[in-house]
Formats: structure tokens, C-alpha cells, sequence
């Protein structure tokens, strides 16, 4: 073979395919058998105990064989089956195989009447494939190995590699034990531990880098590969608490993804964020400017929330950060909860209930009604306050709201013209304004002066948006007769920390830690609904639902390769990213262009078939803030 050349010995069973060909062969031979379960187990333990090392691989064969029992019928069926468990990484990148099949080696100590037909589809010629052949007896059953073959014996990989003489870099990817051998033994250049279908510590140790899929090893060796980027060098950060869905979701995907169960601090976060691509927050995570300026990595920021308020949305888009929040996935819990403190706190429930767990019995009907008729004033008619609209007046109360931009009232609810009116009218007030910086401490000692004696006053939005110390003003002089706050000014990071507020203490008072929209069914809801807001835009580009990017739903990628511009919104970057394309000759199969006032977002469709120095020129752009082709 020729000097200078690259050679890629890969492994086949659990490497090529997703599973052990002898393991799938006995399956196929044993049918119904009662002993089915029994054997295959047999089998793949052995299976196992020769991949790492602990019996030796000629004793391993040896076994299985024997329990085998199968025919060369078999085989045919058996191939079909392996057909269609090929690792998923290697169905994705023929065009590697397009290119360099001659330089593939198939070095496997299974067996060539399986391997040479599943890997002939990929270009792999019969004469690249080195495995063990079976031998039969007259009628046909699998009775043993040739046991010529170097491949049959202890080290046979090492010896097969030997034998083969490479002349040139030679490149090993695969799952065991044996694999490495080759390394070990100075016949290769780099170990690959491939680890999309199995891990083994003992393979794992050894290896000089380790691919959970074929793109990673693509990337490494800079070969033809089908995505952009191999998947698994995203790394996912997920902070408080995120539902567990979200990590299966992006495992699926193929990211990394770490999980951390309370907030950081900016300091802490400043350090976590460096080699993060998507991170993942709730209500009280705070990224600022100075995270961000250490998130050089950082594509997008997933609010597993609604408010967005603890995020510089501006700062995010100067660096080119998307940002995405869940809008509508606890706003039915945010109600729930909202309707069950109102009944709560008419009937005086939080200290009737403290008394109560002190030995203290004191029914009574004074001060105590019913929500029904009631007048429910709701400040920001909202997704939360109209749906709060909507089911209180199904429970018979008299829902007046006031917002400040023009909203359509639902059912039967009155419009108030301004914010005083609302207080001065209503009997239960419930805060559902969002968490713009202008919201901080509206609620203070005039707005309690104005409502009416013995009011309801709730707040499930933003702790900022009241004066806590003069909240505790209004509940101890009896303005206010009953109270339920959710969110604080001030709220600890993790649940290990204490609570610390002055409105500890206060009558007729529910305290609860921001669990408005902790629910199963939200968290749930919330953790399905980001990472897929997050794929549309990482695998596509499409920004639909962000709250900082211009909004765009872009149409499928069809035989293209994708080219995505951020940019700062000045003049004339279209058409420098034109005349980029225009030099090149490339072919221009759909442009797509928005902007907000700061940004511009550009995506151009080409053909898959251009200069690759165009990328470096696209970056080099002035304003440019991101660049990424996509495929
Ligand atoms: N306690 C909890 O666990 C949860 C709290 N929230 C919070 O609830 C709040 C509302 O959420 P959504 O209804 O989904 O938000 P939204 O954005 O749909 O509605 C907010 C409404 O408030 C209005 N508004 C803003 N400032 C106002 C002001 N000063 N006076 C009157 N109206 C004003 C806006 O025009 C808008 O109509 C947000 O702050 C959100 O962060 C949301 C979910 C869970
Ligand atoms: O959705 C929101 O805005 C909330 O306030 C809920 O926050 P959380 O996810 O419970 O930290």
C-alpha cells in the first residue's frame, strides 16, 4: 500500500453497527426457542468479558460458537436485521465513505458472511474487509472457525495489522479492548474509543480521544463529514432545576449536557459559562453583561420560564446570543394557584390553619366570604391575568383589570381606565405585570393608601415590583386583610439557603418560595417546549419565538448548505455579504433577511459546492457579531 497515506481501521460489531453480529445471529438461530432469553444472555455476556478484556478473545469465540447453533440459512436474515441497526453517525456520513471507502479497513474478529455484505452499501470493497469466516458441516450449521485466520486467536487484530503492513497514518475507531491493542502495539496513530453504543472504562482509559459519534472523529481529522458540526462538542449547561425531560432531550440530540440544581452567582457563572453553547435558566439566574462577556461560545440562552427579565436581552444581542423563553407553559399554574389563594386568604385560612396546628380551635364565620361576586381587579392583562379573567369569572367574580398598553377584555371584564380607578374599585387585587426595569417598587404606600379597607392583595409576578416594607405597613394596620406573595426582591439561590423578609410573621399572610409555575405539568410542558425552540435554531437557523432576535421561520434546508449572519444593524452588510457570493460564483438557492434595531439576521441558501475561503471572508465582514454555515 502506498506511502503516505491515511488508513481508517474500523471496528465492526458495536462500532459499524449498533450491535454484536454473533449476539443478533443467535436471536435469529434460536427463534422461539424456549431457551432464547437464556442463551443470547450467555452469549453477550461472553461477548462482554472478551470486549474487555477479562477471557481471552479465542476462549470467547470458542463458547459462542458452540452455543450458537445456527445455519448458513440463518445468515441472510441475520444481515437483513444488521441492515438496520448501522450506527446512526455512520448512516449520516456516506460522503466520507464516498470519498475514502479504498482507505477504509474493516478490522473485525466477527465475521465476514455478515460484515462484507452491510458494509459493501457503503463502498467498502470485500478485499478491505478482514474478519473471521465460519466453516459448516454437511448440513449446513455453523460448527466452528477457521482457525487460520489470525483474527481467531488471542491479539489477532494486532497480528491482522501486522500482516497488513500499512505504510502510511493509520487511524483506529472502535468500541474494545482489541481495538486499542493496535495502538498499543505501534501500529496505529490514534486510538478512537467510540462510545455511541457502548462505554467501556477499561477501553475508554485508554484511548488517545474518544468519538461518541463518527463526526467527532470526522472533525478531528478534518474529513468530509454531513453535519457542520459534530453534535456532541455542544455543551449543555441546565441550571435550577430543569426538568429532566430537557437533559433527555438534548442527550438525544447528541449534546453534552451538564446539570447544576440551584442558581449561580455572577462570579460562579462567569467561570461555568466559558465553554458553554446553550444555557438553560430559570427565574434566578442573572445574565449580565459581565457573564457575557466570558461566554464567548454562548448561541443561545433558554429561559425554562416566562419572565426575562433577569437577563440583558440587549447585552445578549450584541454578542449575538439568542434568547428564548417558554411564554405560555405554567400560565395555567400561575392561575391555579393565583384562584386558590384568593379563596384562601377570604376565609382566612393562613392563621386559622397556624392556630389550628398549635391546639387551637376557633370556628367562626366573622370576617370570612365567599369569592362569589366579589370584585377581582387584575394589573397586567397579560397571558397570566387574562387567563386569570377568564376562570375567575367563571367562579362568579366581577374581573376588572388595567394594563398599560390597550387589551381586548374577555367574558364580561371591565377595562379601567387608569391604575387608580382599579385600586379603588376592586376587593381582590392581583399583580400580573411583567419584569420591566420600570415595574420596580410601583407597588408601595401610595397605591395602598388608594384601595379599598380590607382589600386582597396578591403578587405572582416579579418581588420587585413592591415596596415590601410598605406592604408590611398596609397588611399590620389591617388596609390590606389578607396577603399572598409568590416572588421576593430577594430571593435565595438554592434551596439549601435561608428566606430571609420582613413580611415573615404577617397575619393572614401565605408565603410561597416562587412556586407559581412549579408544577409537574408546567415543568414538563416547559422542558419539551425550549430545547425544540432551541433545535429549530440551532439545526436550522429559525429564530420564530425569541425575544431578543428578529423573528424568522425559515423554510427546509434542501441540498444546500446554510450560511447564518449576525450582524450589527448597519448599512450595507447585504450587499458586502453579495459581493462575497458574487466573487465566488456561488450560487444563491434562497436569501432570507430581518433585522431589529440592532441587529440584522441574514441567511443564504447556496449551493453545497463553493470555495470554503468564502466562510473566512463572511466573518471577516465588519459589524459582523456571529457567522456559521449549517448542514
Ligand atoms: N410566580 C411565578 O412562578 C411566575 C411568575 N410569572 C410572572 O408573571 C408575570 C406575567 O406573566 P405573563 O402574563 O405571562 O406576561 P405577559 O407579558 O403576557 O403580560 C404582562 C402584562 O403586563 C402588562 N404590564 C406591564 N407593566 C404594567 C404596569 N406597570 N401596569 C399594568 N400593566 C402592565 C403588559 O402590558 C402585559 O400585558 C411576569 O412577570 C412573569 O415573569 C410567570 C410565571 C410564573
Ligand atoms: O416563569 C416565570 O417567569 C417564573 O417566574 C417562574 O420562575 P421559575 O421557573 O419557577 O424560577
Amino acid at each position: 500500500m502506498n506511502a503516505g497515506k491515511k488508513y481508517f481501521v474500523i471496528d465492526f460489531d458495536s462500532t459499524f453497527t449498533k450491535v454484536e453480529g454473533l449476539d443478533e445471529l443467535a436471536g435469529v438461530a434460536l427463534g422461539n426457542s424456549p431457551h432464547r432469553e437464556q442463551v443470547t444472555q450467555e452469549i453477550s455476556n461472553i461477548t462482554n468479558q472478551g470486549m474487555d478484556g477479562s477471557i481471552s478473545f479465542s476462549e470467547s469465540l470458542e463458547k459462542r460458537i458452540s452455543l450458537l447453533k445456527a445455519h448458513r440459512d440463518h445468515i441472510g436474515e441475520l444481515v437483513e436485521k444488521l441492515k438496520t441497526k448501522v450506527s446512526d453517525s455512520f448512516r449520516r456520513n456516506q460522503v466520507f465513505f464516498d470519498e475514502y471507502a479504498p482507505q477504509v479497513l474493516v478490522v473485525s474478529s466477527g465475521f465476514k458472511e455478515f460484515i462484507t455484505p452491510i458494509v459493501a452499501e457503503f463502498g467498502i470493497a470485500a478485499d478491505n474487509v478482514f474478519a473471521n469466516t465460519f466453516t459448516f458441516d454437511q448440513d449446513g450449521y455453523i460448527v466452528g472457525y477457521d482457525h487460520n485466520n489470525v483474527l481467531s486467536k488471542d491479539k489477532g487484530k494486532v497480528k491482522q495489522l501486522k500482516a497488513l503492513n500499512l505504510k502510511g497514518d493509520v487511524y483506529v475507531i472502535g468500541d474494545g479492548y482489541t481495538d486499542y491493542e493496535i495502538r498499543e502495539a505501534g501500529l496505529a496513530n490514534k486510538f478512537y474509543a467510540f462510545t455511541e453504543n457502548v462505554n467501556r472504562d477499561s477501553v475508554l482509559d485508554k484511548a488517545d480521544h474518544i468519538a461518541p459519534t463518527l463526526e467527532e472523529f470526522l472533525y478531528d481529522n478534518k474529513l468530509p463529514m454531513s453535519l457542520s458540526y459534530p453534535k456532541n462538542r455542544i455543551n449543555v449547561l441546565l441550571l435550577e432545576n430543569i426538568h429532566s425531560d430537557a437533559k433527555e432531550l438534548f442527550e438525544k440530540e447528541g449534546y453534552n449536557v451538564e446539570i447544576i440544581a440551584g442558581a449561580l452567582d455572577e462570579a460562579e457563572l462567569s467561570e461555568k459559562i466559558k465553554d458553554v453553547h446553550i444555557l438553560g435558566i430559570r427565574s434566578k439566574t442573572h445574565i449580565t453583561r459581565k457573564v457575557l462577556e466570558n461566554a464567548n461560545r454562548l448561541m443561545v440562552v433558554g429561559a425554562f420560564c416566562i419572565g426575562t427579565n433577569q437577563i440583558d436581552l440587549e447585552a445578549c444581542l450584541e454578542k449575538g446570543v439568542l434568547t428564548f423563553n417558554a411564554p405560555y407553559s405554567n400560565t395555567r399554574s400561575v392561575v391555579e394557584l393565583a384562584i386558590a389563594q384568593m379563596i384562601m386568604l377570604m376565609r382566612n385560612i393562613p392563621d386559622v390553619s397556624m392556630k389550628m396546628h398549635q391546639g387551637i380551635w376557633q370556628k367562626s364565620a366573622a370576617n370570612s366570604n365567599e369569592i362569589r361576586g366579589k370584585k377581582l381587579g387584575i394589573v397586567g392583562y397579560g397571558n397570566i391575568g387574562k387567563q386569570l379573567s377568564v376562570l375567575g369569572e367563571a367562579l362568579g367574580l366581577d374581573v376588572y383589570y388595567y394594563d398599560v398598553v390597550e387589551k381586548l377584555a374577555l367574558g364580561n371584564a371591565t377595562k379601567c381606565k387608569t391604575i387608580e380607578e382599579l385600586l379603588s374599585t376592586t376587593d381582590i387585587i392581583s399583580l400580573h405585570v411583567d419584569g420591566r426595569s420600570d415595574n420596580r417598587n410601583i407597588f408601595g404606600k401610595e397605591y395602598f393608601d388608594m384601595m379599598k379597607d380590607g382589600v386582597i392583595f396578591m403578587n405572582l409576578s416579579r418581588g420587585f415590583v413592591i415596596d415590601i416594607e410598605a406592604l408590611k405597613v398596609a397588611v399590620e394596620s389591617g388596609k390590606i386583610r389578607g396577603a399572598s406573595i409568590d416572588v421576593f426582591p430577594e430571593e435565595p439561590k438554592t434551596n439549601e439557603e435561608p428566606f430571609k423578609s420582613a413580611l415573615k410573621g404577617l397575619p393572614n399572610t401565605i408565603l410561597t418560595p416562587h412556586i407559581g409555575g412549579s408544577t409537574q405539568e408546567a415543568q414538563k410542558n416547559i422542558a419539551n417546549y425550549v430545547p425544540t425552540q432551541v433545535f429549530n435554531y440551532i439545526n436550522k437557523g429559525d429564530t420564530f419565538g425569541s425575544v431578543n432576535f428578529p423573528n424568522i421561520q425559515l423554510p427546509e434546508q434542501r441540498n444546500a448548505h446554510r450560511l447564518i449572519h449576525v450582524h450589527e444593524n448597519v448599512p450595507g452588510i447585504l450587499a458586502k455579504i453579495n459581493t462575497i457570493l458574487n466573487r465566488h460564483e456561488v450560487n444563491i438557492l434562497g436569501q432570507y433577511l430581518k433585522t431589529n434595531e440592532k441587529l440584522g439576521y441574514v441567511i443564504t441558501d447556496v449551493n453545497k459546492e463553493y470555495d470554503k475561503e468564502l466562510i473566512n471572508e463572511m466573518r471577516a465582514i465588519p459589524h459582523t457579531i456571529k457567522f456559521r454555515p449549517l448542514y
